[in-house]
């Protein structure tokens, strides 16, 4: 069992609020940033990706969201169209804001790194007004992502719509995204980090992401099992702590365990792992699977996707999925 409640009723499997980007992803790989000369645009934004994901598994998805009144924000727009996703929610900035923009560096499968360009993006700029109660209300479940807590008016905002999902039974998923560069204090950061994960149903992060969380409160260091106990005194049913090539584990509030290994990966790059990871483990848990079950599906994407070259676009169809599971084999990883 994981606890967790998915209102049949809904109009809507799964909403999620935060950050509409672009990724530039280098078309030559093996070199540094410095010697790259193109790169491919995508949708980019951890939300973005996971939401999308989502709706390429069939999900009935929607994002709430602010983008710049530019082009980027109009191919974003018309990128979530194509695929289905309720844009509704999704308003413009009006006072001159940009798109967010990620490069990426892919020197070799282990050492990808991101070059962020985020000064006055429109996405922060998300604010109360714009938060719908009856939009949330007419959804299964909220996935919310650690950077948009890094500002205001959007920190604020996101507290409202957790509130609200709140009030009208509404899961909450927190994938944990933590990008230090959005964020100018350690102290910020994990305090509300630690106030937005009282409020989730399911938290989903990495080892390190759960150790900026606890260092504040000398916490640090905490096995697995410890990190995920902190949660169960409050709305915690699941929570998942990934291990990057090592796979995952999972605890769910009674008190049970559940191990995932990884789908070796013709690694092409390590980014998108996490996103892909969380749309195919929501998809899972939503369409009745165990949560082992579910982390052995999210491994399955994340295997697809850093195979390929994009995040977003690079998401499996549903029956991509299936297919990848019906001829590959999971192996068993070192997480603990
Ligand atoms: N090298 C790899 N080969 C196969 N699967 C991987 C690899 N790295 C990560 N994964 C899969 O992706 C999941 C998420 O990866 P991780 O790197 O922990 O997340 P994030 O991208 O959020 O940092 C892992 O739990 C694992 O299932
Ligand atoms: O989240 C961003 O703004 C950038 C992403 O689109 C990006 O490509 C990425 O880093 C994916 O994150 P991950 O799945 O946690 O590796």
């Amino acid at each position: 069992m994981n606890g967790l409640q998915f209102d049949p009723d809904r109009r809507l499997d799964v909403v999620a609020v935060g950050r509409l980007c672009i990724d530039l992803n280098a078309n030559e790989t093996g070199r540094p940033m410095e010697e790259t000369m193109t790169f491919t645009k995508y949708v980019g934004g951890s939300p973005a990706n996971i939401i999308i994901g989502a709706a390429r598994l069939g999900m009935r998805t929607g994002f709430i969201g602010k983008l710049a009144d530019d082009q980027m924000g109009r191919f974003i727009r018309s990128y979530l169209r194509k695929d289905g996703i309720d844009d509704s929610q999704v308003c413009v900035d009006r006072t001159g804001a940009v798109t967010g923009l990620a490069f990426t560096e892919i020197k070799s499968p282990q050492e990808c790194s991101i070059l962020m360009y985020r000064d006055h993006v429109a996405d922060l700029l998300l604010n109360t007004e714009e938060i719908s109660e009856e939009y949330i209300a007419s959804s299964k479940a909220l996935l919310i992502s650690g950077t948009a807590l890094a500002q205001s008016p959007s920190r604020e905002a996101v507290f409202l719509a957790l509130e609200f999902a709140r009030k009208h039974n509404v899961t909450v998923f927190f994938d944990l995204d933590y990008r230090p560069y959005t964020w100018t204090s350690a102290a910020e950061t994990a305090v509300y980090y630690n106030l937005a994960a009282e409020k989730s149903h399911c938290i989903i992060g990495t080892r390190e992401e759960f150790d900026m969380m606890e260092n504040l409160y000398n916490l640090a260091g905490a096995d697995d099992q410890a990190t995920a106990a902190r949660w169960f005194s409050h709305q915690a049913e699941l929570v998942v702590i990934k291990h990057g090539g090592s796979g995952s584990i999972g605890y769910t509030a009674d008190g049970q365990s559940h191990r995932s290994g990884i789908f070796p990966a013709k690694v092409l790059k390590t980014f998108g792992a996490g996103d892909s990871y969380a749309s195919a483990f929501i998809h899972s848990l939503m369409s009745g699977h165990s949560v082992s079950e579910a982390m052995r599906r999210g491994s399955a994407s994340a295997s697809i996707v850093i195979s390929r070259h994009s995040c977003s676009d690079a998401m499996p169809t549903l029956e991509e999925l299936e297919d990848f599971l019906r001829t590959n084999e999971e192996v068993t990883a070192g997480a603990q």
